[in-house]
């Protein structure tokens, strides 16, 4: 069946359908991984998003049970070049095909996906829509127009209660912006007592759990969408260790002070080079951002850049000058991605120990 990805500025996309067959809006965005699609679709990140993938073959490995980074995909649409509906892998338990279908996400396939990511690059995010009706571009871009962009898109993907994940180790509180699985196994691995809270807890709240330590969450949208986050952070901000990943850098930025912007096309990929300023090391890491921390509105705070990205210089780490508190933009558990990265989890939950020391310097720390 003939589908159509139709984009604000009235570019018009041919190709054809898979998954389901229905309309979907959202903002149009780019992701150059060449492994990890079934991350990439079930990262709540993308919550409100239109993915297209710019590695031509998508699917050939099939989906499986395992691999999924949350419990159900979240992408609005799915684009590719080509889709494999013969995978071929001794974990695949599904094609591409049907796990869209079954979640109701529309794909769209044959679609010159590097012209569209070079459009995306050069003229930025777009709104957008995936159709199978013939419908005429006119009557598409009204409707285009008149559908507001996403907001508050944490508040449908994080969790609705509290729920923990037990461990003989210290006590981490995960705030849930929309959590990847992965941020949760690497605590797990290092055997930390986890209790994961949703995105609008106070911080009398998270007190009354007594952590060891606080990581706050990747998620989808806009930052400044919850100011209640920024309040709670405000409210915990050098009690306890602070970790905080990509949303969670971007919230923990803001309620230091600084200020964040969108960015022209984001940085959404598996191979994006960040530079360490302490050890003038370079890691490659797993990204998936289209928001960043403003470099000029760092001046009145008392954060510092860690880390920056190799290819345009944006913000990728921050440092608490004061308390022990740092963030990273892009995404240590992988993921999809190289696992270059894991140590920031050993350095968080060493300043942990330490501050456990500190604390009460008989407690037994990990
Ligand atoms: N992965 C994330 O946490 C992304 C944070 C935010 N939604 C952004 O796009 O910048």
């Amino acid at each position: 069946m003939q589908a159509r990805l139709i984009l604000e500025d009235g570019t018009v996309f041919e190709g054809k359908s898979f998954g389901a067959a229905k309309h979907s809006f959202g903002e149009v965005v780019f992701n150059t991984s060449m492994t990890g699609y079934q991350e990439v679709l079930s990262d709540p990140s993308y919550c409100g998003q239109i993915v297209t993938m710019t590695y031509p073959l998508i699917g050939n490995y099939g989906v499986n049970r395992d691999d999924f980074e949350s419990i159900r995909p979240f992408v609005h649409g799915f684009v590719v070049r080509e889709h494999c509906e013969v995978p071929s892998n001794f974990r695949n338990q599904q094609t591409l095909d049907s796990l869209l279908k079954e979640y109701e996400i529309p794909g769209i396939y044959d679609v010159d996906t590097r012209k569209l990511t070079r459009k995306i690059r050069q003229f930025g995010t777009m709104k957008g829509m995936i159709t199978t009706s013939s419908e005429s571009v006119e009557s598409f871009l009204e409707q285009l127009k008149s559908t507001p962009n996403m907001t508050n898109q944490i508040s449908l993907v994080s969790t609705k209660s509290v729920f923990s994940s037990p461990g003989r180790g210290p006590r981490i509180v995960l705030v849930d912006f929309g959590s990847k699985h992965g941020i949760l196994r690497e605590l797990a691995n290092r055997h930390c007592d986890v209790i994961v809270v949703p995105y609008n807890t106070t911080a009398a709240e998270i007190l009354r759990l007594r952590p060891d330590g606080i990581v706050l969450s990747n998620g989808p949208g806009d930052p400044k969408d919850v100011p209640e986050a920024i309040e709670m952070i405000q409210g915990i901000l050098g009690r306890f260790p602070l970790f905080g990943i990509c949303m969670g850098h971007q919230l923990f930025a803001l309620a230091c002070g600084a200020d964040t912007e969108k960015m022209k096309f984001g940085h959404r990929g598996g191979n994006h080079p960040v530079k360490e300023w302490a050890t003038n090391r370079t890691f490659i890491t797993s990204q998936n951002h289209g928001f960043a921390v403003k470099e000029e509105s760092l001046t009145e705070t008392d954060l510092e850049v860690s880390h920056s990205a190799v290819n345009d210089g944006t913000i990728e780490g921050l440092r608490h000058k004061k308390f022990d508190a740092f963030s990273v933009q892009y995404h240590p558990e992988a993921a999809p991605g190289p696992y270059d990265s894991g140590y920031l989890f050993d350095r968080f939950l060493d300043m942990v120990a330490e501050h456990k020391k500190e604390v009460n310097p008989y407690a037994i720390t990990r």
